[in-house]
């Protein structure tokens, strides 16, 4: 049994759509470093699963973790633009900090909230636009190398390899998810690129449903919805984790407006 849950950084955007689309179906232990409101939390949680802890301190998330089945580790600075001292702290030290002590505590699999922005220096001037377009057949599948394109992306791919890691001398189950772009209602607005990797709120919290639920040794999927135009193929979380994608940013104008079937 996997349950409970922990999951890091549940006050944010990622933490709310998975609580919203699948709060009452598990056992959740909550943290964040700042104090979650009660309209941020499902049903049946209680205070005492709440946790205001920063996941860069060892002793905190040692207790945090004590009997927990499954970690889904969210927390950290999610700016592309972030500074080197930031994502050091925050991405690099609170994620190793995760994969320790989820493993001293004997928990079994840490899903690893990963970016886009570890492969975004593929998209090369002489690739884009077309590969964000549906005629292009440009895809990148999880196998190829990271290639950050900037600093947040480098400890994006720093978390990947820290769960490699954590798995093979451990033994920890981890799947890594290369979240594309979150947004809730519509895809993003007038972007070509962020249309191609939409991940919508109903899809992040299925799939993320599924990394709790389903066996892995260690995996990177990418995180986003079954659009018609992308460049991440999401084979991977179809076979490896049931996962079964609803939406698609094709159903939408460039403006983000529904296309009405006639
Ligand atoms: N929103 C998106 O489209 C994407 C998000 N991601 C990743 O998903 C994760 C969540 O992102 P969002 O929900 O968008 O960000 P967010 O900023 O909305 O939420 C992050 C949460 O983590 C907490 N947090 C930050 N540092 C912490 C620390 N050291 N200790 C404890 N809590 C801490 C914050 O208080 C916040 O509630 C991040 O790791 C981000 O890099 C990856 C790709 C796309
Ligand atoms: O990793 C992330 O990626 C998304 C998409 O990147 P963008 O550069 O196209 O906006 C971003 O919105 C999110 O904040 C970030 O954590």
């Amino acid at each position: 049994m996997d349950d409970p849950v922990l999951l890091t950084g549940a006050g944010g955007r990622v933490g709310q759509a998975i609580l919203n689309g699948i709060g009452d179906a598990h056992e959740w232990r909550l943290l964040d470093r700042e104090p979650l409101s009660s309209d941020r939390l499902p049903a049946g949680v209680d205070e005492d699963d709440v946790i205001v802890a920063d996941v860069t301190d060892d002793e905190e998330m040692a207790e945090a973790m004590a009997g927990v089945g499954a970690v889904v580790h969210l927390a950290g600075d999610p700016r592309p633009e972030a500074p080197w001292n930031s994502v050091l702290e925050n991405n690099i030290d609170g994620t190793q900090t995760v994969f320790e002590t989820a493993v001293e505590a004997g928990v079994e699999k840490v899903a690893f909230a990963s970016s886009n922005h570890a492969v975004s220096a593929y998209e090369t001037d002489a690739r884009t636009p077309e590969m964000y377009r549906t005629d292009d057949d440009y895809r990148l599948d999880g196998t190829e190398l990271p290639r950050p394109g900037n600093l947040y992306g480098v400890s994006k791919a720093a978390g990947e390899t820290l769960g490699r890691y954590y798995h093979d001398a451990e033994d920890l189950s981890v799947v890594c998810v290369r979240i594309g772009n979150l947004t809730e209602g519509h895809p993003p607005r007038n972007y070509e690129r962020g249309q191609a990797m939409w991940l919508s709120y109903r899809d992040c919290a299925h799939l993320f449903d599924r990394c709790i639920r389903a066996d892995y040794d260690y995996e990177i999927v990418y995180g986003i919805s079954d659009n018609e135009r992308k460049y991440y193929a999401i084979d991977r979380a179809k076979e490896v984790l049931g996962y079964d994608p609803q939406d698609d940013s094709a159903a939408y104008t460039l403006g983000g407006d529904p296309i009405e079937e006639s």
